[in-house]
């Protein structure tokens, strides 16, 4: 009999989550039905929409998340032993499956062969970051060669994504995140053209020096008033992709900002959000771009890993309060 391990939410947090806010508790597996499969978790995601998530999640169910795991009992012939795949099952070591049911929303897959390439990798560049970065900024921002992007959160999993996919694709790119170690991977590593530091700098004044001609597409993964400042210094027909409001997440009540009416109404401005799971029939296509891009050194990623399960939330919070550079994982 497997024995799972796995956190629980005890209690709605109030600001930014505490670890009395979680349980772990252990929950004894039965023996696999027909089609089911046994995973055993081997990387675990910490995301910031679980903190968007965690107020309308009911007490004492497993945190939502998703993680590589590896089949290890299989009556399954589409998913064999030894396989790994990629599935929303939450905060928990091992998990009983049948693919078709599988816990959450986002498909459950197959990873493809990585090769020399970690399996981590499923959960960042080469799983629902990566896409988001991929869709999310060719499909709403629809830069074009000699543009400028503006990427807030950018030295996160989907802001670094995004940066280097608009330097491939031929734009000036100016990153906004917390620190300068950031900004000087951001600039010297990933090869951002600029970078703003939100916590030091008045964000208005240094998009002005780096970016006099304006901003022609901003990709959105903070809110609040970097957006409608960066806004303020868009052109004429600019694009924003709303993918995410981290600066909020945390908020009991929506903040209040400066209005956004201005700049997109006189600067005409198209404002889209986005979901990533919108393009989830396309799911394979994003991997395997990002996958090529990797392989051709055009797409850098870095992960910051935290170590054992039981750590997960220290790994969660630590990634709310700006502790990691590209995509926050827990190795088990
Ligand atoms: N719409 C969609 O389908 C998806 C949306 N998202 C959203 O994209 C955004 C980035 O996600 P992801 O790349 O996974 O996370 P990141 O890897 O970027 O980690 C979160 C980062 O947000 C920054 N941050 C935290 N608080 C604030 C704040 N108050 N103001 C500005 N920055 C802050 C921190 O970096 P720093 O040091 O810069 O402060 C932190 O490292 C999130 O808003 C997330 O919800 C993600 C995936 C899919
Ligand atoms: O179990 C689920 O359905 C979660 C799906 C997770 C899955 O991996 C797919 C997509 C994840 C999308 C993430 C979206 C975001 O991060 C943005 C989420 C919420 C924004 C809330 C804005 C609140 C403003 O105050």
């Amino acid at each position: 009999m497997v024995k799972a391990k796995k956190f629980v939410l005890r209690k709605h947090p109030e600001g930014l989550p505490k670890s009395t806010d979680f349980k772990l508790v252990e929950e004894e597996l039965p023996p696999l039905k027909e089609n089911e499969v046994l995973t055993e978790a081997v990387f675990l995601s910490v995301d910031p929409y679980m903190r968007a998530y965690m107020s309308t999640l009911s007490l004492d169910t497993t945190m939502i998340g998703s993680q590589v795991a590896k089949i290890i009992e299989s009556r399954n012939p589409k998913y064999p032993v030894g396989k790994y795949i990629v599935g929303q099952f939450g905060w928990r070591t091992h998990t009983i499956t049948d693919g078709a049911s599988a816990a959450g929303s986002g498909p459950l897959i197959v990873l493809p062969d990585l090769g020399d390439l970690p399996l981590s990798l499923g959960l960042g560049v080469l799983g629902m970051p990566g896409n988001t970065a991929y869709f999310g900024f060719l499909e709403i921002c629809l830069p074009k060669v000699g543009e400028t992007v503006v990427v807030s959160g950018a030295a996160g999993a989907v802001g670094s994504h995004v940066g280097q996919i608009a330097k491939i694709k031929g734009c000036k790119v100016i990153g906004i995140a917390g620190t300068d170690e950031k900004g000087k991977w951001l600039t010297k590593e990933l090869g951002f053209d600029h970078f703003i530091n939100y916590k030091t700098q008045n964000v208005g004044e240094e998009l002005k020096k780096v970016a006099p001609e304006g901003v022609h597409c901003y990709f959105d993964n903070v809110g609040g008033e970097i957006s409608i400042t960066v806004m303020n210094q868009m052109k004429m027909y600019g694009r924003v992709a709303v993918c995410g409001a981290i600066s909020s997440y945390n908020e009991k009540e929506t903040p209040k900002v400066t209005s956004p009416f201005r700049p997109i109404i006189f600067q005409q401005l198209k404002v889209e959000g986005l979901y990533v799971t919108r393009w989830n029939d396309r799911w394979m296509e994003g991997i395997n771009q990002n996958l090529q891009w990797i392989k051709q050194g055009k797409l850098k990623y870095h992960e910051t890993v935290t170590e054992g399960f039981q750590n997960i939330f220290n790994a969660f919070v630590d990634m709310m309060n700006g502790g990691n550079t590209g995509k926050a994982i827990v190795k088990v």
